[in-house]
C-alpha cells in the first residue's frame, strides 16, 4: 500500500522508457514513419513487454520504436511534458526524471545539445502546468560505446544547472563501468550526482566498480549485491541507495520471480532501497502497481513497503528544505 501521508517518490523513470503507445502513433504518422502496426493494440506488442524478455538487451530494444518516431525537437519536448502528466496521474508527489539525449537524436540525427534543452523545457512546463515536482538526470547510454557517451556528456553539462545527476544505462555486460572512468570525472567536477545502473546484468564487481571509481551514491538495481556479503554491509554502513525496480527485473530475466527477488533481503539488512518504476510504458505497470501488486509478490511486509516508500524520500537528490516542504504537504493531506 502506498501510505498517503508520506511523499510518494520515483527516483528511478526513463522518461524516454515511457513513451506513450499514443504519441508513438501520432508521431509515426506526423513524420510519416512506417511502424510496425497502425493501431493500438497492433502496436502494442512492438512496444511493450507481453512477456519476460530473454535478457536485459533483449527488453532494451522495445524501447526503440518511442525514441524512432522523435523527428524533432518539439516531439521531444512532446514526450517530457506527458511524462509529468504521467507521474502525476500515478500519484508521484516527486519524479527523478532520466533520459539519454543521444539515444533520443540518435534515429533523426536532432543536435544532442537540443534535446537536452527540449527535455527541460518540457519537463519545466509539465511541473508548472500539472503542479508536481520534478528534477532530471542525464543519461550515458554505454550501448554506444565511451565516444559517443563523450559526446552526450557534453550535451548534458551544456544544461548542468538543469540536473541533479548523471546515469550511465544500456549494455552493462558489453561495456563495463571501468571505461567510463575520465566521463564520471567530468560528472563529479561539475558538482552533479552519481547514480549508475550496476549488478543488474553484471555481477557485484560491477557495483564496487561503480561505487569506487565512479562515484556512484545510488545504484540502479543493484540485484546482485545478494552475492557478496561485504557489499551488503557496505552498501548500509555508507548509505548507498538501492533503486529497486522490481517488475523490470522480471521482465528482463535478471531475476526469476518476484518471490525470489533481493529486495526484502536488502531491507531486512538496513540497507535504503526504494521502489521505482524503471520504465513504465514499455513494462506496461505504474508506480501503484508496484507497491501494491509487486512488492507484496517480493514478500515485502507493509512495515517494509513503508519503510521503502520512506527511503525514495531519503534518497532523493534534494535538499533537506525540499524534502521537509514535501513531508509537510503529504502530511497535511
Ligand atoms: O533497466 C534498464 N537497464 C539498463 N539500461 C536501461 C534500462 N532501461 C532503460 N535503459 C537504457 O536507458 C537509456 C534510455 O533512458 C537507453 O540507453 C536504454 O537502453
Ligand atoms: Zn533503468
Amino acid at each position: 500500500m502506498i501510505s498517503k501521508h508520506l511523499p510518494l517518490t520515483d527516483l528511478h523513470r526513463h522518461l524516454d522508457g515511457n513513451i506513450r503507445i499514443q504519441t508513438i502513433l501520432e508521431l509515426g504518422q506526423q513524420f510519416g514513419m512506417a511502424l510496425p502496426a497502425n493501431d493500438l493494440e497492433s502496436l502494442r506488442p512492438h512496444v511493450q513487454i507481453v512477456e519476460a524478455e530473454p535478457s536485459l538487451v533483449a527488453f532494451l530494444s522495445k524501447l526503440d520504436w518511442g525514441v524512432a518516431v522523435l523527428g524533432d525537437l518539439e516531439a521531444c519536448r512532446r514526450v517530457a511534458y506527458e511524462n509529468v502528466e504521467d507521474a502525476l496521474n500515478a500519484q508521484i508527489d516527486y519524479a527523478e526524471l532520466r533520459f539519454s539525449p543521444y539515444y533520443m537524436a540518435m534515429k533523426h540525427n536532432l543536435p544532442v545539445a537540443g534535446v537536452v534543452e527540449a527535455v527541460v523545457d518540457g519537463v519545466q512546463a509539465g511541473c508548472r502546468d500539472f503542479g508536481i515536482k520534478a528534477n532530471l538526470i542525464g543519461i550515458m547510454s554505454r550501448t554506444f560505446g565511451t565516444q559517443a557517451c563523450q559526446q552526450e556528456l557534453d550535451a548534458l553539462l551544456s544544461q548542468k544547472d538543469h540536473l541533479v545527476a548523471v546515469d550511465l544505462a544500456g549494455d552493462e555486460l558489453g561495456q563495463p563501468g571501468n571505461q567510463f572512468v575520465g566521463h564520471f570525472r567530468q560528472v563529479r567536477d561539475a558538482g552533479l550526482q552519481v547514480t549508475v545502473h550496476a549488478g543488474e546484468a553484471a555481477g557485484p564487481e560491477s557495483m564496487w566498480q561503480a561505487i569506487q571509481e565512479l562515484g556512484a551514491v545510488r545504484i540502479g538495481h543493484g540485484v546482485k549485491a545478494v552475492e557478496d556479503a561485504r557489499l551488503m554491509d557496505y552498501l548500509a554502513e555508507h548509505n548507498i541507495g538501492i533503486e529497486s525496480c522490481l517488475t523490470s527485473n522480471i521482465q528482463t530475466s535478471t531475476v526469476a520471480s518476484l518471490a525470489g527477488h533481493p529486495l526484502k533481503q536488502f531491507l531486512d539488512h538496513g540497507i535504503l532501497a526504494c521502489l521505482n518504476t524503471d520504465d513504465p510504458a514499455v513494462e506496461g505497470i505504474e508506480l501503484p502497481y508496484e507497491y501494491e501488486v509487486a512488492a507484496p509478490k517480493a514478500g515485502l511486509t507493509p512495515e517494509q513497503i513503508r519503510q521503502a516508500q520512506i527511503n525514495g524520500l531519503e534518497l532523493a537528490f534534494l535538499s533537506d528544505s525540499e524534502k521537509n516542504a514535501l513531508r509537510e504537504m503529504a502530511a497535511k493531506r
